[in-house]
């Protein structure tokens, strides 16, 4: 392997797993080394390029809306590597957080298909969230292939589980993992030197081939021989697209609503629509501006399946007072998602006293939730 290479690591994960608060531990823990960071985001609203630590100035690259591995081409990935890989920027290692819904092996293939010379696969992270295993395999038995091909598996959010689920689980984990290493982690806490000791290593045994990603595509491959010919031509064309069959993808079951609002949103409402929302509103995440209800403060929401947290955070002096929402669900009706949001905003100038309340109930001790406070904004009033 080229000494001048720099690796670039994958990180997956279904929604809501806990991508960016791993790639934010990493982050904060990177000691001496300068990562690059490539944030997917599935929203045209780009939360997680936001919420990555100080958003990281020229060392972070977001590309929104749709998954890297169909809407983005393989030549805007191409221009993104080659901006963080040239020697000047100094980053010694690049890693990739796909979005929620990305197909891993087709990050994994463009990567391999790359002519850039800067840099070199470094390998796959697949992040699961150890609260959601089960019902998340359920729905998407074909996430079990995921796993299957990573280098490494976090299993994140073991606080959320107790010992002996934590234990099964890992078990079922190392079972569908195969080669990869199967790490337990909370908060995305794993050992950074772990991390990054398996990304340059050129020749390690688990590390896949383009071959071997052929192998865990969905018998479509088989049913049209030439997609399994021609892989790499098209992707290195950046004509990722061209085949039109991502019907198979997650991502295909999925639709997004992103949602702006300068007019604050009224808390009780707000809370009645996320109170009583939908099963298949899997994910939910983003800024709110409660307003003259706390005008101090935006509240960072995530929503993973039926877990709820929202996270006070000092608005920076300059910063617009404006609530940004992503929902990503299965099976949802969006245009009466928008009304409902909509109907939730309000141009009221007083508090309502109590208003808040609702909120508060979901509001998450700091010392829970380490990587997400406003130090990555350092402009932020504390
Ligand atoms: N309890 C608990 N919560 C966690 C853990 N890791 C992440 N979270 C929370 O889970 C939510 C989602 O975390 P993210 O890091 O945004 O997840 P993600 O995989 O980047 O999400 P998408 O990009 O939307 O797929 C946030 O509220 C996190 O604070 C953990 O280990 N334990």
């Amino acid at each position: 392997m080229n000494k001048q290479q720099i690796p670039v690591i994958v990180l997956a994960g279904f929604l809501g797993s806990g991508k960016t608060t791993l790639l934010n531990h990493l982050l904060h823990r990177s000691g001496g080394s300068r990562i690059g960071a490539i944030v997917n985001d599935f929203g045209s609203i780009e939360i997680d390029a936001m919420s990555v630590a100080g958003q990281l100035g020229d060392s972070t690259v977001s590309l929104g809306n749709g998954c890297l591995c169909c809407a983005v081409d393989a030549g805007e990935l191409d221009e993104y590597l080659d901006r963080l890989a040239r020697p000047s920027a100094g980053i010694d290692v690049i890693v990739i957080e796909a979005s929620g819904l990305a197909e891993p092996q087709e990050l994994v293939k463009m990567l391999l298909a790359s002519e850039n010379p800067h840099i070199v696969y470094g390998g796959l992270v697949e992040v699961v969230d150890a609260a959601e295993f089960d019902a998340t395999r359920g729905r998407h038995p074909e996430l079990d292939r995921h796993l299957g091909i990573a280098d490494l598996v976090v299993v994140n959010k073991t606080d959320r589980v107790p010992d002996e689920e934590r234990e099964r689980i890992l078990g079922v984990v190392r079972g569908l993992a195969g080669r990869a290493a199967v790490v337990a982690a909370s908060f995305g806490r794993v050992d950074v030197e772990l991390f990054f000791d398996r990304a340059p290593v050129g020749e390690r045994v688990g590390q896949l081939s383009f071959d071997d990603l052929r192998d865990f595509d969905e018998p479509r491959d088989l049913d049209h021989p030439s997609d399994l010919d021609a892989p790499l031509d098209h992707e290195a064309d950046g004509d990722h697209e061209a085949d039109g069959d991502h019907h198979d993808h997650l991502h295909s079951a999925y639709e997004s609503l992103s949602f702006t609002s300068e007019a604050p949103m009224e808390p009780r409402s707000l809370m009645a629509l996320l109170d009583s929302r939908p099963e298949g509103l899997y994910r939910i995440k983003g800024y709110v501006d409660f307003g003259a209800a706390d005008p101090r403060n935006r509240y960072l929401v995530h929503a993973v399946g039926r877990f709820l947290r929202f996270y006070p955070q000092p608005w920076a002096p300059a910063e617009p007072r404006l609530t940004q929402l992503v929902l990503i669900g299965s099976g949802i009706d969006v245009r009466t998602l928008e009304k409902e949001l909509e109907a939730c905003r309000t141009y009221a100038p007083q508090a309502d006293e109590h208003g808040m309340w609702g909120v508060l109930r979901y509001v998450q001790e700091p010392d829970d939730h380490p990587d997400d406070q406003p130090a990555g904004r350092p402009d932020a009033q504390r």
